[in-house]
């Protein structure tokens, strides 16, 4: 049976062309939760590239370089071409101005997080968006600036359309063509009316309709699994978390039983997960899910192995073997499908490019060996993570899977530091489960991005009941975060410290001692290997 979708979802897109803003996936963002599609490509993507995109708008992003430099990175001639609207943000504003005969200058006084800006409200971008008004009757807008250059001069055919004392072309506008520029970021929560900005200027200003909705993407998506696979046989690795659940219930609606599942339990899992995924996938959704008993295999290949690369190689290798095992078991396998997501492509494109030092070697179970021919099958490929877990509850996964934190394949194996073994494993899921639930008890668990317990193999002495305890100890983590590139330690309340760390010492006998993670990253990291 094929299915068609009232709409094509990708009929109305919005291309994003990055210079180097760390905002720039959140403009991306941003134009989705809108309801329209976007994509961000580097900005020297080409000129034949972006005559033959089709995009109704382009958005020029922000960026480290300065548009006053002889080699500094410049839009593509065919943007100018198109006849769509254009916006420029910061130093996309910068260099249009530059390109487009204007004046760009470093300013004597930089202007870094909250401003205000006098909005000219007679262009079609800021009409009647305000966020005060003045006495004379001027609104004034809320914005969050990041730039240390200014247009000093605007292109001919350009008229101010905002302002204020330090930045006297905080915004400019050809209405003829309905090119647009701002010094602000729209796309950051500080600015207020930002949303409103970026809704304008798709929706109205470039006439985009909002077919991006969760709802259409399902439908898109089954449609395209089914035309791309037909009979075949799909193959995926479910890990239980976030990502291969969402493909396992897309796939699953979209191919039935043409998918089998395998779900590898290393014995590094969190308490209870195997039995979860095997309860929600394979009673619950009826999807065929193959769990392999590996706790021995990956136990023996980590006796005596402390260096925490090499725990990770060892752990990615494993995996792969383990997995190519089980799909040399099945016949018709011609797929691997595989939780891809958006921020993954957009990193490993940037990455090429890139000289950044490696700090932890994800595992990854895209490198199976070549002989086994297997096609790749990446549903969530366009799809940034808060768009994933909004599919995820649509396809009727439960909330709490859909929302938990995210865990590392390694599992375990890199919260035990030094040597890995089934015994301390089997103490860390207990403190883990403890710190978790009370997490959940006091309604704290949403509130921090990840939180995990960390082993340690190392002896305190403690006195328990008039007698002397000499064992392990444990260490608690919880971070903020956005990205996970960055993250603070979460100020969790000293009494809910106090009973985790109670509740942990009393019912593990093996645990003398808990500890709290004070540190953020930079500089420390996330997991602690
Ligand atoms: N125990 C496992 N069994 C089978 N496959 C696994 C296992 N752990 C990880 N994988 C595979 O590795 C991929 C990458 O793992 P990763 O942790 O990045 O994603 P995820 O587990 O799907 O989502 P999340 O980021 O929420 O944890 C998974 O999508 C899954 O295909
Ligand atoms: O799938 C994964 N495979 C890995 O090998 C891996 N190592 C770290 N992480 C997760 O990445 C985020 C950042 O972690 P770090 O600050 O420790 O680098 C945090 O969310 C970590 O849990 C991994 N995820
Ligand atoms: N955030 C930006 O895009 C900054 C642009 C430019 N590098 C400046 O400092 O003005
Ligand atoms: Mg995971």
């Amino acid at each position: 049976m094929t299915h068609t979708p009232a709409h094509d979802i990708h009929q109305d897109k919005v291309l994003i062309l990055d210079f180097g803003s760390q905002y720039t996936q959140l403009i991306g963002r941003r134009i989705r939760e809108i309801g329209v599609f976007c994509e961000i490509v580097p900005w020297d993507i080409g000129d034949d590239f972006v005559r033959n995109y089709g995009a109704k708008a382009i958005i020029l992003s922000g960026g480290p370089e300065s548009a006053t430099g002889d080699d500094a990175p410049r839009i593509p001639e065919a943007v100018f071409e198109l006849g769509v609207p254009l916006l420029g943000i910061c130093y996309g504003m910068q260099t249009m101005a530059e390109q487009l005969g204007g004046k760009v200058i470093h300013a004597d006084t930089h202007e870094y997080g909250f401003a205000q800006v006098r909005a000219h409200g007679h262009t079609p971008l800021l009409r009647d968006i305000e966020d005060h008004v003045t006495p004379e009757g001027y609104g004034i807008l809320d914005v969050w600036m990041s730039h240390g250059d200014r247009v000093a001069q605007m292109p001919p055919g350009f008229i101010l359309m905002c302002s204020n004392e330090t930045c006297p072309i905080a915004g400019m506008a050809n209405v003829d063509k309905q090119w647009y520029g701002v010094q602000f970021h729209p796309e950051v929560t500080h600015t207020k009316q930002g949303k409103r900005i970026l809704e304008r200027f798709v929706v109205d200003i470039a006439g985009c309709e909002k077919l991006w909705t969760t709802k259409n993407i399902v439908e898109d998506s089954i449609q395209r699994i089914r035309e791309q696979v037909g009979d075949d046989e799909v193959l995926l690795g479910l890990s239980g978390g976030v990502d291969s659940s969402v493909v396992a219930a897309l796939l699953h609606k979209a191919i039935g039983d043409q998918l089998t599942c395998v779900f590898v339990d290393h014995g590094l899992l969190r308490y209870g997960e195997g039995d979860q995924v095997m309860a929600m996938f394979a009673r619950h959704m009826g999807i065929k899910v193959i769990r392999v008993d590996a706790q021995d295999l990956f136990f023996g290949r980590l006796k005596g192995v402390t260096d925490p690369e090499e725990k990770r190689k060892i752990i990615g290798h494993t995996f792969i073997e383990v997995f190519d095992e089980e799909a040399s078991k099945l016949t018709n396998v011609k797929w691997l499908a595989q939780g891809t997501i958006y921020p993954d492509v957009i990193e490993s494109a940037g990455s090429k490019t890139g000289k950044a030092k490696v700090i932890k070697s994800h595992h990854n179970v895209g490198g199976l060996p070549e002989e086994m021919n297997l096609k790749l099958l990446e549903p969530l490929r366009e799809l940034f993570k808060d768009e994933v877990r909004k599919l995820g509850v649509e396809l009727g996964l439960p909330y709490e899977m859909v929302y938990r934190h995210p865990f590392p394949g390694p599992g375990l194996g890199v919260r035990i530091l030094g040597e890995v073994k089934k015994e301390y494993a089997d103490i860390l899921r207990l403190a883990d489960h403890i710190f978790i639930e009370e997490l959940r008890a006091a309604d704290l668990y949403d509130k921090t991005s990840q939180a995990f317990a960390v082993f340690l193999p190392i002896k305190s002495v403690g006195v328990v009941g008039d007698a002397r305890r000499y064992d392990y100890v444990v260490a608690l983590r919880a971070v903020e975060t956005i990205d996970f590139m960055t993250a603070r330690w979460a100020h969790l309340p000293y009494d809910f410290l106090e009973r985790v760390s109670t509740r942990i010492i009393n019912e593990i006998p093996r645990i003398s001692r808990v500890v709290y993670d004070i540190s953020s990253k930079p500089p420390a990291t996330i997991e602690w290997e």
